[in-house]
């Protein structure tokens, strides 16, 4: 059997060498239908496009993405050729929450922002979003909840977008990118959901980066319908909006949910639908490194930023924005601090 993986994806080549017989690790974008033509399998991350062009006339049965997003999936593609496809749902979700966590710290002690009187709107409030939920309400914020798709389905506990905009100090996105059908995502903050805006309120992005018009996003920062942003996913990465980024509180390199856990989940959980597919036993460890030892503050909130500030992330961005894929694929991950 043979398999192409991305080689960034990390914990995977001895599991994957006992499994497969030729396995070849590539780069996300360096995946051709040349190369992929005989292959059984394909391991990617979110920088392959999974489409017609790259799979029609190939032997692929089987692509898993150690990702949760899965928009680089032409699933309805993958359904006309019979190919089945596994993404990892909740696998990096503790490391968007811790890098949530941080942000909001930073918006009180940088920014001012009274946490205990601010009311913050989740929008997407799956895997991410209610740990978030969650997290705020542990910081004694108050929360409203929008998630069309959930309510439909008669839950209860969710409110309209015009609500958030209403009532929101801080409005932070976790959607998936859905550009059809009928909750499409695809620039759900647009220039009328800007302009509505009642409180000025900070936006964060860490879902995917088209989810916001960032035209409008910039229109609305020029003038004054929201107070700044924190943006760690861009339209048209990896060329991004390098005056947004100097211009916005915080710009990170699409890495909000890259924890070792996170991406350790990730690798077993890809490579546990794998071996379901083919029959395999599954019988692979997954080793994370050692915790570092830290010396914490006993102030909890201190220690949260001693144990991840995105500041940094957002200086090294800054200062070189056209390596954004390598800062990414380089990244020295985190680990979660239970
Ligand atoms: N920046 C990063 O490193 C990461 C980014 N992500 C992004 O965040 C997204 C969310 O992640 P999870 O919570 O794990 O996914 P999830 O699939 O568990 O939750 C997504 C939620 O969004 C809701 N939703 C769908 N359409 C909506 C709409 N039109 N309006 C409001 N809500 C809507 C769904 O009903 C669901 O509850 C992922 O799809 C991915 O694109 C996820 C992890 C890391
Ligand atoms: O899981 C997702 O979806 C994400 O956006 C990841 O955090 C980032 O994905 P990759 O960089 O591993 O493609």
């Amino acid at each position: 059997m043979k398999v192409i993986v991305d080689n960034k994806i990390p914990y995977i080549r001895e599991a994957l060498a006992s499994l497969a017989d030729e396995v070849i690790y590539l780069p996300g974008n360096a995946f051709t239908s040349d190369i992929v033509r005989d292959a059984d399998a394909l391991i990617t991350r979110t920088r392959t496009q999974c489409n017609r062009e790259l799979l029609f006339g190939s032997k692929v049965k089987f692509i898993g993405t150690a990702t949760i997003g899965f928009d680089h999936i032409d699933t309805a593609y993958c359904k006309e050729a019979g190919i089945i496809w596994s993404n990892c749902p909740g696998c990096n979700a503790g490391g968007v929450e811790q890098y949530i966590h941080s942000v909001l710290l930073l918006l009180q002690s940088e920014k001012g922002l009274s946490l205990k009187d601010s009311c913050i709107g989740i929008v997407g409030v799956g895997h991410v979003g209610s740990r978030i939920k969650q997290l705020a309400e542990r910081i004694s914020m108050k929360v409203l909840l929008n998630d069309p798709p959930r309510a439909a389905h008669g839950e209860k506990g969710f409110t309209d977008l015009q609500t958030l905009a209403q009532y929101c100090d801080v409005i932070s996105f976790h959607t998936p990118l859905v550009r059809q059908g009928e909750f499409p995502t695809f620039h759900l903050a647009d220039y009328d959901f800007f302009t509505s805006l009642k409180r000025q309120p900070y936006i964060i992005n860490t879902s995917r980066g088209e989810v916001v018009d960032e035209t409008a996003l910039c229109y609305a920062l020029n003038h004054g319908y929201i107070r700044d942003a924190v943006i760690d996913v861009w339209e048209h990465e990896p060329f991004i909006n390098i005056e947004l980024l100097n211009r916005i509180f915080i710009g990170t390199p699409h890495i909000a949910g890259y924890s070792a856990d996170g991406k350790a989940n990730a690798t077993r959980m890809t490579l546990e639908a794998f071996c379901k597919f083919f029959g395999k036993e599954i019988n692979f460890k997954i080793i994370l490194p050692e915790m570092p030892h830290m010396p914490f503050d006993s102030n909890e909130n201190i220690r949260q930023i001693q144990i991840y500030d995105p500041r940094f992330d957002c200086q090294v961005l800054r200062r070189y924005p056209e390596r954004f894929e390598q800062l990414r694929g380089d990244y020295q991950l985190r680990r979660e601090y239970k």
